[in-house]
């Protein structure tokens, strides 16, 4: 049996202006250290094997500040994603082994929402109408201008679970990812098997550790949502 993890970045400055924000690299806003800092006295006592995050400021804010506060881990070394798997031949002592790796791929990113980043959402309802804004945040496969639909996200997000994360929680790791509202909804529905349209209504709460045990075969044995 292992055990994912899964945190959406705390309270980011543009979330806390009502921004799209999509690729766009801001960081924590007070209040979202705030929950990072929760979410680490959350988790404080969890053993992690090994932790993913995106290339994004915000999840890996979030991530440092939950393995700071982790009574576990105490050194890690971070695993840019440049497509190879030059990591798996490298050779590590006994004590470098007690090193958490942590895994930093694009594919975890957030929706990218093209020409809609950086536009108050409000603003973006005046302009485009409500329900053009609301398809365009909460369709499944309808894409805003020049971004991802949630499907896209979908799709590129699950391929990194099923290759990169999948295969630790089948070895019986107990794996930590920290990302984006919409990357984990991808993996949320993967895991859940849960339709376009039930996935298109869930809703991630920024810091809200999301734990599900799994069997090595992935079944999802429980579900717990820590707020
Ligand atoms: O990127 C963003 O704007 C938010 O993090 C997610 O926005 P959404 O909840 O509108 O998808």
């Amino acid at each position: 049996m292992s055990l994912l993890t899964l945190i959406r970045h705390g309270q980011s400055i543009w979330n806390q202006q009502n921004r799209f924000t999509g690729w766009v690299d801001v960081s924590l806003s007070q209040s979202g250290v705030k929950e990072a800092q929760r979410a680490a006295q959350m988790l404080a006592q969890q053993r992690f094997d090994l932790a993913f995050t995106s290339e994004l400021l915000r999840a890996q804010d979030t991530l440092y500040e939950i393995l700071r506060h982790n009574h576990q881990c105490h050194q890690y070394v971070r695993i840019h994603d440049t497509g190879s798997q030059w990591y798996e031949h490298f050779e590590m002592s006994p004590a470098e082994e007690l090193e958490l790796k942590i895994y930093v791929s694009q594919q975890l990113n957030e929706r990218y929402y093209g020409d809609l980043q950086g536009l108050n959402k409000d603003k973006a309802r005046q302009l485009f109408g409500d329900d053009q804004v609301h398809t365009w945040r909460r369709s499944y496969d309808v894409a805003p201008p020049n971004g991802e639909s949630l499907a896209m996200t979908v799709t590129r997000a699950i391929a990194y679970f099923q290759s990169h994360i999948v295969p630790a929680l089948q070895q019986g790791k107990n794996v930590l990812v920290c990302a984006h509202g919409n990357s984990l909804r991808a993996i949320i529905m993967h895991i859940e098997k849960m339709t376009a349209s039930q996935i298109a209504a869930y809703e991630l709460k920024t810091g809200s550790p999301h734990i599900y045990q799994c069997s090595t075969a992935m079944e999802i044995l429980s579900k717990q949502v820590l707020e």
